[in-house]
């Protein structure tokens, strides 16, 4: 038996305890597993069968449902057959081990979606979608997951794909009757699909760049002097008593983060010590602490209390924003102070600003509605794809057609990366050994 055609076995429900049950089976033998685990020759395709499943010692492990879905129209392509028992994990591991005494194996990580895109189900842009929407870390991560399972941002993929297959075969036809038009390839036509062809990639770059944000989400850092208000940031982000804070520096020594969603993109929120020269052993950890977090996270603010007067205010680096807090009782001082936003973390005044800025930091802007969910692998193929579309281009305009061909084909393997046409096995095992049991 080879891989592909043996039969995997795996519960499909999350793991603990659930009213009902699923396990999932995928293969050739499916069908008489199914017959002898619930004694019956026949199943109508598609359709919910009440059935009693016993053990190899003729005792009733439990009374459930039985789907069988033939082949190729099924979710894997393959035979599948479902049993919907209920949902304690001693039972369903009952009911598993019978099924794998009857001939099926335990399905790997992913291995139901890997047997759905190798039988052309989806690609794996598609596939990844599944394993993401699963993930999916706030509403608006979800209905993009979606977009993407339903085949949206693979169908930008195939258009960039259609533009630059016309491309290669206007150059390589250029190539092979070079008599008929000397000047074939300096032609405008050509650069003006070449330039097109760079804008759309952009575009689809950009997208798809927030597509990665919406599906990993960000990091975000509050980093302060002691009592300047972070923990109190913190807590009227969350809206919740998250973290304690009183008006004794040096209040919160530990990281403390939180999980938010700010206007759609998952947020893990982090606060930390105080930063300043201290001789406490405990706090100077905190404030190590502090420095590690603040090097390691997507955005950082740096906060400072409005109240006081400020020394000096630092030049927030491309990844920060400087925070004055404490606006409802500002210090003369600082009125005319240049900050990115004003805060009161105790009214509440500014924070639609600063989740404003912060949003518009991350994305440039904001997301877009129609956004779909992506990954870092998606970004990387793409750049790789402009960066031989650049190279084409620039074999175009010395005249050497031969070089620029050969460019724009690797341009379309990096392309057909995306969506699965040409991948490695290790690719593959990648992405797929991700996923949960029984996906
Ligand atoms: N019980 C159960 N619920 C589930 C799943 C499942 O496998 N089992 N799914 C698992 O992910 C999702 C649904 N995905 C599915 C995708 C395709 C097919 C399927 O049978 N496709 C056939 C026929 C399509 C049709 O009749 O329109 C095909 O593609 O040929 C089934 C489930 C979510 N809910
Ligand atoms: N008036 C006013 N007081 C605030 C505001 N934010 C925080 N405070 C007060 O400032 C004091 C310090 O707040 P914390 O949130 O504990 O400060 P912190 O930066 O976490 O302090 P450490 O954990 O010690 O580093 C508390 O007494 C808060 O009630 C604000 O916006 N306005
Ligand atoms: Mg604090």
């Amino acid at each position: 038996m080879n891989q592909t055609t043996d039969t995997i076995a795996a519960i499909a429900t999350a793991p603990g305890t659930g009213g009902v049950g699923i396990i999932r089976v995928s293969g050739s033998d499916a069908f008489s597993i199914a017959q002898r685990l619930a004694r019956k020759s026949r199943f109508k395709p598609r359709f919910a069968h009440f059935r009693s499943f016993y053990n190899s010692e003729q005792q009733l492990i439990d009374s459930g449902l039985l789907l069988y879905f033939p082949g190729p129209n099924s979710f894997t392509g393959e035979d599948v057959v479902e049993v919907q028992a209920h949902g304690g994990h001693v039972v369903l591991n009952m009911l598993l081990s019978e099924i794998i005494r009857l001939g099926a194996r335990m399905a790997r990580p992913g291995e139901f979606s890997e047997r759905a895109f190798l039988n052309n189900k989806m690609d794996l842009v598609q596939a990844e979608a599944i394993a993401d929407l699963i993930a999916g870390g706030s509403e608006q991560a979800v209905l993009a997951s979606q977009r993407s399972l339903q085949g949206e941002f693979s169908a930008e993929i195939n258009k960039l794909l259609k533009s630059l297959i016309e491309t290669r075969v206007w150059i390589e036809s250029a190539i092979d009757f070079p008599e008929e038009e000397i000047d074939f390839l300096a032609d405008c036509e050509l650069r003006r699909q070449l330039s097109m062809l760079n804008q759309s990639l952009i575009a689809v770059l950009k997208k798809t760049q927030s597509g990665v944000l919406l599906n990993q989400g960000i990091s975000i850092a509050i980093i302060g002097a002691p009592n300047v208000g972070k923990s109190s940031l913190l807590n009227a982000l969350t809206e919740e008593q998250t973290a304690i804070i009183s008006d004794i520096a040096g209040t919160t020594r530990d990281v403390i983060k939180a999980d938010i969603i700010i206007h759609g993109i998952p947020v893990k929120l982090v606060d930390t010590a105080g930063i300043r020269e201290s001789d406490d052993p405990i706090e100077q950890q905190g404030i190590e602490r502090a420095r590690a977090i603040q090097a390691s996270c997507d955005v950082i603010l740096l906060v400072y209390d409005g109240s006081r007067v400020i020394e000096q205010l630092p030049k927030a680096k491309a990844n920060e924003l400087v925070v004055l807090n404490k606006i409802d009782c500002l210090h003369a001082d600082n009125q005319t102070r240049q900050v990115d936003v004003r805060l009161s973390a105790k009214t509440g005044a500014g924070l639609d600003q600063l989740k404003q800025h912060i949003v518009a930091m991350v994305t440039g802007g904001d997301l877009a509605e129609d956004t779909f969910t992506a990954r870092q692998r998606h970004i990387e193929q793409l750049k790789l794809t402009q960066h031989h579309v650049h190279l084409a281009e620039q074999h175009l305009s010395h005249n050497i057609g031969e070089l620029a061909a050969e460019e724009l084909r690797l341009a379309q393997q990096a392309l057909n990366a995306i969506t699965g046409e040409f991948t490695s096995d290790d690719l593959l095992g990648e992405i797929f050994s991700s996923f949960c049991i029984g996906k």
